[in-house]
């Protein structure tokens, strides 16, 4: 099995080799997450091209050769380059200076793989098929975004808001947990689905406010 996290890219180092349709995919996701992108390659896409040319992306025109990544130490190295020899040669750096490696069409190069997302602010919903199929992913994606509509973005803040809330409240974690428990049903989700934030936030504190009267 592949053990998810969701890391913190803000101001780290990440380096793609390649600047094709693969890398272009990556280095989208690495920017959106706030990480300082390089691209080695020797030829990039218009997309890529535009991003470099507003500073969002940095390029080092040519092909890689071995010692070109330790300079830039990166957390992640993205081999998307359509030649074997120069993503194995990537890699292999990579690990040497303790960088993980993607490798799309190597998975024997791979030490992590990248899943499809959803992104409603801070709500984060993944699909992966380990490989077996990206486009399915890709489907599944579609499915979720219909299912999970932006108004999901919105109601996160007020969650974290009644969350800081319940922490004052007397009692433990076990009755934090508790209170939550009883708070949370789905119908909160088919409110904030309909973009009924208000009724799903009242909802919530009377379920809060039932589980204090029960204890
Ligand atoms: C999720 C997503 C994230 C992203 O890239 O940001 C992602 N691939 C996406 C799309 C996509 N990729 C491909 C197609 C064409 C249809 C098809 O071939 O199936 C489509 C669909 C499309 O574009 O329509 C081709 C493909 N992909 C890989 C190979 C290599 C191989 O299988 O050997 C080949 C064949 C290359 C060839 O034939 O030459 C490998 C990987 N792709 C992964 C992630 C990892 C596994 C994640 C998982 O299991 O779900 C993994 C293992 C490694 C990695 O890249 O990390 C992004 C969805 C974005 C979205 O949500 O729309
Ligand atoms: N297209 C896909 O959906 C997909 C998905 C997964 C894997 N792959 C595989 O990943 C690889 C890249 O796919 P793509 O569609 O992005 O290809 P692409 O042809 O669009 O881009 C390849 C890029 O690699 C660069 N490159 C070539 N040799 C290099 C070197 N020595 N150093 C640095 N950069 C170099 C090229 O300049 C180009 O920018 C291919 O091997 C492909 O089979 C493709």
């Amino acid at each position: 099995m592949l053990y998810p996290l969701n890391l913190d890219l803000s101001g780290k180092s990440c380096v793609v080799i390649g600047g094709g349709r693969v890398a272009e995919r990556k280095v989208k996701g690495l920017i959106a997450a706030g990480a300082c992108v390089t691209v080695i390659a020797p030829v990039v896409t218009d997309t890529l091209q535009q991003l470099v040319g507003e500073h969002q992306l940095r390029w080092q025109a040519g092909v890689y050769a071995y010692g070109m990544l330790a300079p830039y130490q990166p957390l992640l190295v993205f081999c998307a380059a359509d030649s074997e020899n120069a993503n194995r040669e990537a890699a292999r750096e990579a690990k040497e200076i303790g960088a993980l490696v993607n490798a799309a069409a190597q998975p024997e190069l791979t030490d992590f793989q990248v899943p499809s997302r959803i992104v409603r602010g801070d709500l984060l919903l993944t699909v992966a098929t380990g490989g077996d199929s990206p486009a399915f992913s890709r489907l599944l994606r579609k499915r979720l975004e219909q299912e999970y509509p932006p108004s999901f973005a919105e109601f996160l803040p007020r969650l974290r808001v009644l969350r800081d809330e319940i922490k004052k409240l007397p009692g433990g974690s076990e009755e934090h947990q508790r209170r939550w428990r009883n708070a949370l049903n789905q119908s909160v989700i088919d409110l904030v689905r309909a973009g009924q934030l208000d009724r799903a936030e009242e909802e919530i504190r009377n379920g809060i406010i039932d589980a204090g009267a029960e204890s």
